[in-house]
C-alpha cells in the first residue's frame, strides 16, 4: 500500500518533469499514508528518476518516521504539513515550478490572481456560467516555514476557492482527494496560467 503511494508519486514526478515543471530538482510531491502522516519526496532529488528510496515518511508536526539512507525530507515539507492540517480532504499534494505559474505572479493584485472566467473551472469545483475566482498568492519568504505559516493562517480563516495556491516567483501547489484529482487540479491551474500569459501577449482581457 505505501509502495503504491510512492509509485504513484514517482509516476507523477516523471510526467511533470517531462512537461518542464520539475526541472533541476524543482518541486516536491506528497501523499497521505494515514490521517496524520504522509510520504514526501526527499530533498534535492532529480524528479525524472526517483526511486522508492527517494521518499521520506513524516507526520503533520514535522517528525520524520522513515528516511531511507538518511534522506532528508523536502525543504518545503512544512508547506505540505500546513495544507494537510487545514484541508482534511487533501490526500495528495503536488508542488511544481512552471514558467507560466511564475509569470502569472506578476499579474496578481493584493495577493490574489484572478483566474480566467472559463467553463473549465468546473473541474476545480467552481460551477458558474462566468466564474469569478481569485487564487491566493503567497510571498516567497526565504524561510520556508514562514510561507507555510502564512498559508496556514489564511486557510484557517477560509480555504481557497479552488484546491491550489501560488507562491510568488516560486511555483504552484495543488491538491486533491487522490492522485488523479490532484493531477487534474494542477493541469487545470496550469491551463489557466497559460491562458493568462497568452491573453496578456494578445492584450485581451481574461
Ligand atoms: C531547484 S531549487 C528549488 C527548491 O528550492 C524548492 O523550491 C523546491 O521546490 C524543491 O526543493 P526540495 O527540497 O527538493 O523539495
Ligand atoms: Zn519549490
Amino acid at each position: 500500500m505505501t509502495e503504491d503511494l510512492r509509485q504513484g508519486l514517482r509516476g507523477a514526478a516523471a510526467d511533470f518533469y517531462q512537461r518542464g515543471w520539475m526541472l533541476g530538482t524543482a518541486g516536491n510531491l506528497s501523499a497521505r499514508s494515514r490521517a496524520d502522516r504522509f510520504w514526501i519526496t526527499a530533498s534535492g532529488r532529480p524528479k525524472d528518476r526517483l526511486t522508492l528510496e527517494d521518499f521520506v515518511e513524516m507526520d503533520l508536526t514535522g517528525q520524520v518516521h522513515r528516511a531511507p539512507d538518511g534522506r532528508r525530507p523536502s525543504a518545503e515539507a512544512s508547506i505540505h504539513q500546513a495544507i494537510y492540517r487545514q484541508v482534511p480532504d487533501a490526500q495528495v499534494i503536488y508542488h511544481v515550478h512552471s514558467v507560466e505559474a511564475n509569470l502569472c505572479g506578476h499579474f496578481a493584485v493584493d495577493g490574489l490572481l484572478r483566474l480566467p472566467s472559463l467553463e473549465m473551472l468546473k473541474g476545480l469545483g467552481v460551477a458558474a456560467a462566468e466564474p469569478q475566482v481569485d487564487l491566493p498568492v503567497f510571498p516567497n519568504f526565504v524561510e520556508v516555514p514562514q510561507i507555510a505559516a502564512a498559508m496556514e493562517r489564511s486557510f484557517a480563516q477560509a480555504l481557497p476557492p479552488v484546491p491550489g495556491a501560488l507562491i510568488h516567483l516560486h511555483g504552484v501547489t495543488a491538491w486533491g482527494r487522490d492522485g488523479t484529482a490532484a493531477r487534474h487540479h494542477l493541469e487545470l491551474l496550469e491551463y489557466c496560467f497559460r491562458y493568462l500569459v497568452q491573453a496578456k501577449l494578445l492584450a485581451i482581457g481574461a
